[in-house]
């Protein structure tokens, strides 16, 4: 079973653009779309459409859309009750696939509803396989929440995985040790934001099939207690880091439609190869296939497991940054094994 917590949930609207987005201009839009979002949302989707058991915790009132949506699409879920509706995040997409966000930062949480929501996950933590603490915090919520929730989960014989971004994400790396979970799935500008890099030089690099300066950054979260490090890089694929290795996978070209999810689907395809036992490299290949999938889809559009391609996603082992360059070797998947 794999929880999700979704501490600031959305309903994602979308408007595809019939041409470029152009600041102070009226636009026509060729279609609009509303899905259910929210990062642990998403993963819950994702897991529940390849068939494995996910429930999905989030704050939101019972008859809000984005409840009604989550029932439709059979996404099982626990709710900590609230009187307000969701915030409406909203993305614009541009025929080549550009995606602009804008996210608000939703309603306050009351103490007592972030404590609700702290004890719900807790209480399903005792049956899961991973929780995963997923997104912003909403205002109200203090920046350290999700640094006390991975320090009380981590005696649960469940693993914590935690994708976040900005304070939240400082105060959980300012509590390392105590508060490093067993994966981290960062991008590369929140990984940036960690450990002093430049993000745009690591995806460049990684572009140009030099996964070192991610591999190297991945590395000093992992020396300071994180289990495993997954890096997404956008369309440069993704970097895995844990104790004993490295791994670079390259994502396939694609003809983008929204970048929105795909980042939550590479951490679905990681954990649903997780649970099913699969070696490093082969849970990597995963997610970037999960990944790549999502962005081939408009809007917040998550991918079925008969849209995921794993076979046009290649591994290499990369040396770990000991000293001086490291090297990639190409890992051999038999095809009948994919
Ligand atoms: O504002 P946050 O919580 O950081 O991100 C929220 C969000 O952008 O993340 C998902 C995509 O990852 C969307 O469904 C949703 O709109």
């Amino acid at each position: 079973m794999i929880v999700t917590l979704t501490a600031n949930p959305s309903l994602d609207t979308t408007i595809e653009l019939t041409g470029r987005l152009q600041r102070g201009a009226v636009h026509r839009a060729r279609t609009t779309t509303t899905d259910p979002g929210g990062k642990g949302v998403n993963v819950a989707r994702v897991v529940t459409a390849a068939g494995s058991p996910a429930l999905a915790i989030l704050p939101a009132r019972e008859d809000d859309p984005l409840v009604t949506a989550l029932a439709d699409r059979g996404v099982a879920h626990r709710l900590v009750s609230t009187g307000r509706p969701v915030r409406a995040n909203v993305t614009v997409t541009e025929p080549d696939g550009t995606t602009t966000k804008i996210n608000p930062p939703g309603a306050a949480a009351h103490a007592e509803e972030l404590k609700a929501l702290a004890g719900l996950v807790s209480r399903h933590a005792a049956t899961a396989d991973w929780v995963a603490l997923c997104g912003s915090l909403p205002p109200g919520a203090p920046d350290d929440w999700y640094a006390t929730l991975v320090r009380s989960l981590r005696p649960l014989p469940c693993a914590v995985a935690v994708d976040t971004s900005d304070l939240p994400l400082r105060a959980l790396a300012a509590g390392f040790p105590d508060t490093a979970p067993d994966l981290m799935k960062p991008n590369a500008d929140e990984l940036a934001q960690l450990t002093g890099c430049d993000g745009g030089a690591l995806e460049a690099a990684a572009e140009r099939g030099d996964p070192d300066p991610t591999v190297r950054a991945a590395r000093a979260l992992v020396d300071r207690g994180v289990g495993t490090v997954l890096v997404t890089l956008g369309g440069a694929g993704a970097v895995l880091v844990t104790a004993d290795g490295a791994w670079f996978a390259r994502a396939p070209r694609i003809t983008l439609r929204s970048t929105v999810g795909a980042g939550d689907a590479s951490l679905a395809g990681y954990l649903l190869a997780q649970v099913s036992g699969e070696s490093p490299d082969r849970a990597l290949q995963r997610a970037v296939a999960h990944g790549t999938a999502a962005a081939a889809l408009p809007g917040t559009a998550l991918p079925h497991p008969d849209q995921v391609d794993r076979d046009a996603v290649t591994v290499s082992a990369v040396d770990l940054p000991v000293a001086g360059r490291a090297s990639s070797t190409p890992v051999a998947h038999p095809a009948t094994d994919l």
